[in-house]
C-alpha cells in the first residue's frame, strides 16, 4: 500500500504511565513498558515521564530491545508566557530529541488549556484564542520551527481536545497562519474524531504538511457520556474514551488509504491512553500492531 516509502511503527508510553495522570500504571517500570512494546513488534517510542534523561543511558536501554526514539511532547506557553521563556525551553527538548535521533518535535500550545484540570467539562470550557493570541501562537511557531530547522527537524503542531486548536477551523487557521517550511501538522485520529471532525478533511486538505502521525481510535459511547454526563478529559480518559486502532469505533482503512496516496514518509504512532489496570497494555499493543498489519500491510 505504501510503494516502499518508509513508514515505521512506534507506540506512545501512555499506555502504560500516562503522563497527564502519573497515577494511571504508576507501578510499571520502565524496562517494562519499552520491553513489552519490542515484544508487541515496534519499532519505536515516544518519550516518557519514567524515561531516563540521560541520552546515553537511554539509548542503550532502547538499543537492547531493538527500539528508537520518534519524538516528545512539547508543551508550548507562547499566549501566556510569551516567546523568549518557550523557546528557552523549546532549545533544551529540541537539543535532547536531536541526541537521540527525532526527526520531528510534537508541540502544543498549552496557554489556557484545560487538557489537565480534573473538573471542567471538555466541551462547555475548551479555550477559543482571541486575535492577539492567535498571532502570538502564529508568530511563536515560525520562530519555534526555525529553531528545529537549525538542527535538520520539523515542529509538527498537535491539535488537541481541550485547546485552543482542536476543530478542523481551528487546524485550518493555523495552518493558513504560519509557514510551511517552519510549522507541520501532527495528525491524531482520536482528538479528531473525539471532537466530532472528519478525520478524512484534514488528510485531504493538508497532507503535504502532516509529519508526524498518532494512532488513537475512540469508544463512541464512552465520547457520548462524556458529553452528556460533562466530564472533563482526564475523566474521559479513566473512563476509555481512547482505545488503540482495531478496538474502536474509527475506520483506519479510508485513513491508511489517505496517507498511502500521498508522499508521507515517517512515524506512525499508536498512542491510546487508558487505564493499564483495566486496558493491559501489552495484550492492547499487540492487538494495534495486528490491526495494523491486517488493514495498512505494515
Ligand atoms: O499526544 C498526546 C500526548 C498526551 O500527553 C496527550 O494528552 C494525548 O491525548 C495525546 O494525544
Ligand atoms: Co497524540
Amino acid at each position: 500500500m505504501f510503494n516502499g516509502r518508509e513508514i515505521k511503527l512506534a507506540i506512545a508510553p501512555i499506555g502504560w504511565t500516562n503522563d497527564d495522570m502519573p497515577e494511571l500504571g504508576g507501578e510499571v517500570t520502565f524496562e517494562q513498558c519499552i520491553s513489552e512494546m519490542a515484544l508487541a513488534g515496534f519499532q519505536g517510542s515516544e518519550v516518557g515521564n519514567k524515561y531516563p534523561r540521560d541520552p546515553d543511558q537511554l539509548r542503550k536501554a532502547l538499543d537492547l530491545r531493538g527500539l528508537s526514539i520518534a519524538s516528545a511532547w512539547f508543551s508550548a506557553h507562547l499566549t501566556t508566557d510569551g516567546y523568549e521563556r518557550t523557546a528557552a525551553e523549546f532549545i533544551a527538548h529540541r537539543d535532547f530529541l536531536h541526541e537521540m535521533g527525532a526527526k520531528v518535535i510534537v508541540v502544543s500550545e498549552q496557554g489556557k488549556s484545560i487538557q489537565g484540570q480534573m473538573d471542567v467539562p471538555l466541551f462547555d470550557h475548551k479555550p477559543v484564542f482571541n486575535e492577539e493570541e492567535w498571532a502570538l501562537l502564529t508568530d511563536g511557531l515560525n520562530r519555534l520551527g526555525s529553531l528545529a530547522a537549525e538542527k535538520g527537524m520539523k515542529l509538527v503542531y498537535h491539535h488537541h481536545m481541550g485547546t485552543g486548536v482542536q476543530t478542523t477551523d481551528e487546524i485550518r487557521r493555523l495552518m493558513e497562519g504560519t509557514d510551511p517550511d517552519n510549522v507541520s501538522l501532527l495528525y491524531d485520529t482520536g482528538h479528531l474524531v473525539f471532537s466530532g471532525e472528519d478525520p478524512l478533511v484534514i488528510l485531504e486538505d493538508y497532507m503535504d504538511r502532516i509529519h508526524h502521525v498518532h494512532l488513537k481510535d475512540v469508544r463512541a459511547e464512552v465520547v457520548e457520556r462524556v458529553k452528556r454526563e460533562k466530564w472533563s478529559f482526564l475523566q474521559a480518559v479513566k473512563a476509555g474514551a481512547f482505545t488503540v486502532p482495531g478496538d474502536g469505533s474509527i475506520d483506519f482503512r479510508p485513513v491508511f488509504g489517505l496517507i498511502a496516496e500521498g508522499a508521507y514518509e515517517g512515524w506512525f504512532v499508536v498512542e491510546a491512553e487508558q487505564d493499564p489496570a483495566i486496558a493491559n497494555p501489552l495484550e492492547y499493543a499487540i492487538k494495534a500492531r495486528g490491526y495494523i498489519r491486517e488493514t495498512a500491510g505494515i
